[in-house]
């Protein structure tokens, strides 16, 4: 991927591959700068890629976006002032033309799903910053979406509402089956909510290392006491900090998979 402004050339990304399995989880880390978002807007059919390709379930990002196959969620995910938060949530079908009694059954399901009931009929300015990002996340689910994009969806938050986040959303990926690509600065979020963590260095983008995670589905915060949790944050650690040579350091098999 090579933006070009005039004269300015920036090659943003090189050589990334990456297959996520369909219902699996992937989280992108990496210095500022290294192409997280790009990848990420590639897939959502924001920018066009200069070579390579990128496909959701086989259909390419146009395809996915006229499909509504994904959701993007970013960390400034924008909710109108002036509407109530179920209007907020609403507004994806609205875009989407679905008539009115079927937008207000998918997103009051959504709320439930996000732990919002009782919130409806907030303003935006009424929510905490996690309870607007809940909304934002219940909006996008409302489309159903069969790939989930977020790109710091919790990066603006205290660490213990970002670690209650972490954990509804892992209960509402399993609920939905979504497949998940997630940017994130957090090693700790990025080993709690991926089967793969991917591992990006910058000038230009690309992926230098991936990491399989080894804990299985049904995860808890118990997960963070495990000794293999441990591991995989030295091991994310020591390739973000371009350590040559990175290997698995050897774990014992996690008690949650
Ligand atoms: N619209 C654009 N036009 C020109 N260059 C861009 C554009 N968007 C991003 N870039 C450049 O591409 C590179 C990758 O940017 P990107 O935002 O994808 O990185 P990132 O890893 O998501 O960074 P951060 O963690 O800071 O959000 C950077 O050098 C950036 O300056």
């Amino acid at each position: 991927m090579t933006y070009r402004r005039g004269r300015e050339v920036t090659q943003a990304l090189s050589a990334c591959s990456l297959t996520i399995p369909e219902g699996g989880w992937a989280s992108l880390i990496g210095a500022s700068g290294c192409g997280k978002s790009t990848l990420l807007r590639i897939l959502a059919d924001i920018v066009q890629p200069s070579g390579g390709s990128a496909t959701l379930g086989g259909m390419t990002p146009a395809e996915a976006r006229a499909t509504r196959s994904f959701a993007l969620v970013s960390q400034q995910s924008v909710l109108l002032p002036w509407r109530r938060m179920l209007e907020n949530v609403e507004l994806g079908l609205e875009v989407a033309r679905a008539d009115r009694a079927e937008r207000r059954r998918r997103a009051e399901e959504a709320i439930e799903l996000v732990g919002l009931r009782g919130f409806e009929r907030a303003y935006p300015h009424e929510l905490s910053g996690g309870m607007r990002q809940r909304a934002a996340i219940a909006r996008a689910l409302t489309l159903r979406p069969r790939f989930l994009l977020m790109d710091e969806p919790f990066g603006a938050l205290d660490e213990l509402t970002r670690a209650s986040l972490n954990f509804e959303l892992l209960r509402i990926l399993e609920e939905t089956s979504a497949t998940l690509l997630l940017v994130t600065h957090s090693i700790a979020e990025a080993i709690i909510l991926s089967d793969v963590v991917a591992v990006m260095s910058p000038r230009p983008g690309r992926i230098v290392h991936k990491l399989e995670i080894g804990f299985g589905h049904h995860r808890t915060d118990a997960m963070r006491d495990d000794p293999a949790f441990a591991a995989h944050e030295a091991e994310l650690r020591h390739a973000l900090h371009g350590d040559p040579g990175v290997t698995r350091p050897a774990i014992r098999e996690p008690a949650f998979a």
